[in-house]
């Protein structure tokens, strides 16, 4: 069997962080008597990633997706247990490994900021030591795919934030990375540059069948990217599978969209969650999605009628709010 992109056992990173009191009297007191605490950011977290896979991280603020992607990168050690990634110990930062993989961060700035991307680029070549006819080919492969232009030629102070995002993908990519962190690469872009980088991120698991763990708080991103996701929160894994299973198996209710002749009071079909010109939609418990269907169908003339599962946000939300075990 092929050997996993990832693997991660137990994984666990706690962070000891100084308590202290507010007050003036509490803080001379702390300069003699420090007491701690401990937050434990990753709290045993297990799961395999399988080679050219893309999965979705998902959780709330502080569920510790950037701790885990940090651990995995070979930024921060872990606690206990164990992450390999490529067959490598990321904690070891060996520059073998190093070499094989990229941390993308959409809320930090890897590139220097008065310089222009291209001069930035230079220099990953030379630390990641790139073949010159390899960098050049992969350059212009993602100058052309992420559509650069003169982008790399302005310093990156420039640039909006959504071009930012695009040389900082492209500066991490130079290497050919087999395996991919990307925290939060659409933060704050609008709607075109969303799909742009979703589109060069599918794209790029296609060419170098390279592996992706993506954590993003556009749930579209993660619809269009992966099949799979995690969802973590409080440091523990909810849910670790298919993203279609997560509305079909959690949620406990369906949404009727429905389009009816004349004007009619839907309230006694469902809760009545929305209404767009005629269209109405309810939520109905799930086992009674048929009869209600059946009865809708029989008691008025029906011009439109679909079924659905709620959205993914909605069936996130009562993951958390649940707190369901794996
Ligand atoms: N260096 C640190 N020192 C102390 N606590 C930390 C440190 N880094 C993270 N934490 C804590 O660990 C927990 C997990 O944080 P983490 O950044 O991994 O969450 P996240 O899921 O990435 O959240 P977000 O979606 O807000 O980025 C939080 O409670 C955070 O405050």
């Amino acid at each position: 069997m092929q050997e996993p992109a990832v693997r991660v056992a137990e994984l666990r990173r706690v962070f000891r962080v100084p308590e202290r009191e507010a007050g003036l009297k509490a803080a001379v007191g702390s300069l003699f008597r420090r007491r701690h605490r401990e937050v434990r950011a990753v709290d045993g977290i297990s799961f395999d990633i399988a080679p050219g896979e893309i999965v979705g991280f998902l959780g709330p603020n502080g569920a510790g997706k950037t701790t885990t992607l940090k651990m995995l990168a070979g930024l921060l050690q872990p606690t206990g247990g164990e992450a390999r990634v490529l067959g490598d110990v990321p904690g070891r930062r060996r520059t073998g490994y190093l070499r094989r993989m990229a941390l993308v961060m959409g809320n930090r700035n890897q590139l220097h900021w008065d310089l222009p991307a291209a001069d930035s680029f230079d220099l990953n070549r030379a630390i990641y030591q790139i073949p010159w006819a390899e960098y050049r080919s992969t350059r212009a492969e993602l100058v052309d795919l992420l559509d650069l232009g003169d982008l790399v030629t302005k310093p990156v102070r420039n640039l909006s934030l959504g071009e930012r995002m695009k040389v900082e993908l492209a500066a991490a990519l130079l290497h050919r990375p087999e395996m991919l962190f990307l925290d939060e690469p659409t933060l704050g872009l609008d709607l075109t540059m969303q799909r742009r980088i979703r589109a060069f991120v599918a794209d790029y698991n296609r060419r170098y069948s390279a592996s992706v763990l993506l954590t993003s708080h556009y749930m579209a991103d993660v619809e269009a990217l992966c099949k799979r996701v995690i969802v973590i929160d409080h440091g523990r894994i909810l849910f670790d599978g298919d993203l279609a299973a997560l509305a079909t198996d959690l949620a406990a209710y369906k949404e009727l969209a429905v389009t009816i002749e004349g004007d009619v009071d839907l309230a006694d079909y469902g809760d009545v969650r929305g209404r767009e010109g005629d269209r109405v939609t309810l939520r109905v418990p799930k086992a009674q999605a048929p009869v209600v269907t059946a009865r809708l169908l029989a008691e008025h003339t029906v011009l439109d009628l679909t079924v659905e599962d709620p959205p993914i946000e909605d069936v996130i939300e009562l993951l958390f709010s649940r707190g369901v075990a794996p």
